[in-house]
């Protein structure tokens, strides 16, 4: 199945999104950024890009249920006045957004609807909160992956993915602060990659609608280069250090935020993305992985945990108990996972010795 409703109403979406998210970083003010239980941040920018893609996919698929980072709690019970003006800066960004003229090969405001109310905006962050599951078709949204990334001006990703039947089929990520082309860092910013699964994963710009073909290069292994978090309670760098000694990688790792990560593997950048636990039981999201896996794989490449063992989107809104992320061309993806091994083999020995 080609899914060419759903690719076009997605990539409308993310760029919606993506513009919305921009345009706030030059004047994002202290106020608009919330901690949630968890610790990690979420912006008025999470909330409205929520807000924006979740209109645009009810009124396109109404029947769809969608797996989505946020939720409204904080905005719908506003206790203090800066929470007041959040939510009023959420519904006016988001109206704007869902209002303003779009390039000719998105959809146009006009079948967006017209301006909607703050209630129905809330409704529509809320829309988000299914639980996930096994069956059926869902949409699976990271507004903002990487908040930490956007607000420290680095990399971040607007990321959608439709699953279906547990299946990734549909992958669409925004990446604003990633170049086009990557040899050209200055050049111009702003790439939208989307996969399709049995079709290859392609990339554009934010402002030409032409898609281009994504293929893994083969890497010798004198250029493997490791690709990790930037944030070292995300991926645990201690092992990586061991693992990139393990292989003899002497280029130092490439860290960013995001599922820009999987966006710069899959088009050439660095070898292996590697992403292990760093030990505090932290469950993976299926939002924060589902379209970066279905890039790379469409790229010729190969996504597992660290064990091998494939990723399962059907367990509900996260990977349950899988352990770490591995994502590497196929010629290099074995050898990460038997580096792997032996370095937990000689850790417990050393434990038990
Ligand atoms: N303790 C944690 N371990 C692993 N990932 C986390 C943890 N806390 C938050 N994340 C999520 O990891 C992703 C960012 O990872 P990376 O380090 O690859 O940039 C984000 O989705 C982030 O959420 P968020 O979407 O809120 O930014
Ligand atoms: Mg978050
Ligand atoms: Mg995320
Ligand atoms: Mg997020």
């Amino acid at each position: 199945m080609s899914f060419a409703l759903e690719k076009q109403v997605a990539i409308s979406a993310v760029l919606r999104a993506c513009r919305l998210t921009s345009s706030v970083f030059t004047k994002l003010v202290t106020a608009e950024t919330v901690t949630k239980n968890d610790k990690s941040p979420v912006t008025v920018a999470d909330y409205a890009a929520q807000a924006v893609i979740n209109t645009v996919l009810s009124r396109a698929f109404p029947e769809d249920a969608i797996v989505g980072e946020e939720d409204a709690g904080v905005l719908r019970n506003p206790g203090t006045e800066e929470i007041v003006q959040l939510k009023a800066h959420v519904v006016a960004l988001a109206n704007d957004a869902l209002s303003t003229p779009a390039n000719s090969d998105e959809l146009p405001a006009w079948s967006l609807g017209s301006p909607r109310t703050p209630e129905q905006l809330l409704d529509a962050i809320d829309r988000g909160q299914y639980a996930g599951g096994r069956t059926g078709r869902m949409w699976a949204l990271d507004p903002i992956d990487g908040t930490k990334g956007f607000l420290r001006g680095g990399q971040y990703a607007v990321c959608l993915a439709l699953i279906v039947d547990s299946v990734v089929q549909l992958g669409v990520m925004g990446c604003p602060n990633l170049p086009v082309n990557a040899d050209k860092p200055e050049g111009e910013k702003g790439c939208l990659f989307v996969a399709v699964r049995g079709e290859g994963a392609t990339q554009r710009s934010f402002t030409s609608p032409t898609l281009h073909k994504l293929l893994m290069p083969t890497v010798p292994p004198e250029s493997y280069q490791v690709l990790e978090s930037l944030e070292a309670a995300h991926s645990s760098h201690s092992f990586s250090s061991l693992f990139s000694n393990k292989l003899h990688i002497t280029r130092p790792p490439l860290r960013m935020d995001s599922q820009a990560k999987y966006c710069s593997l899959a088009r050439g950048q660095g070898a292996i993305y590697l992403r292990m636990p760093t030990g505090v039981g932290y469950r993976e999201k299926i939002w924060d992985h589902a379209s970066g896996s279905l890039l790379v794989q469409e790229a010729g490449g190969l996504v597992t945990d660290g064990r091998g063992l494939p990723l399962d989107f059907g367990l509900g809104r996260t990977l349950g108990e899988n352990f770490g992320i591995i994502a590497a061309n196929k010629e290099i993806h074995p050898k990460v996972i038997e580096a792997i091994k032996a370095i937990q083999e000689e850790e417990s020995k050393g434990k038990s010795g």
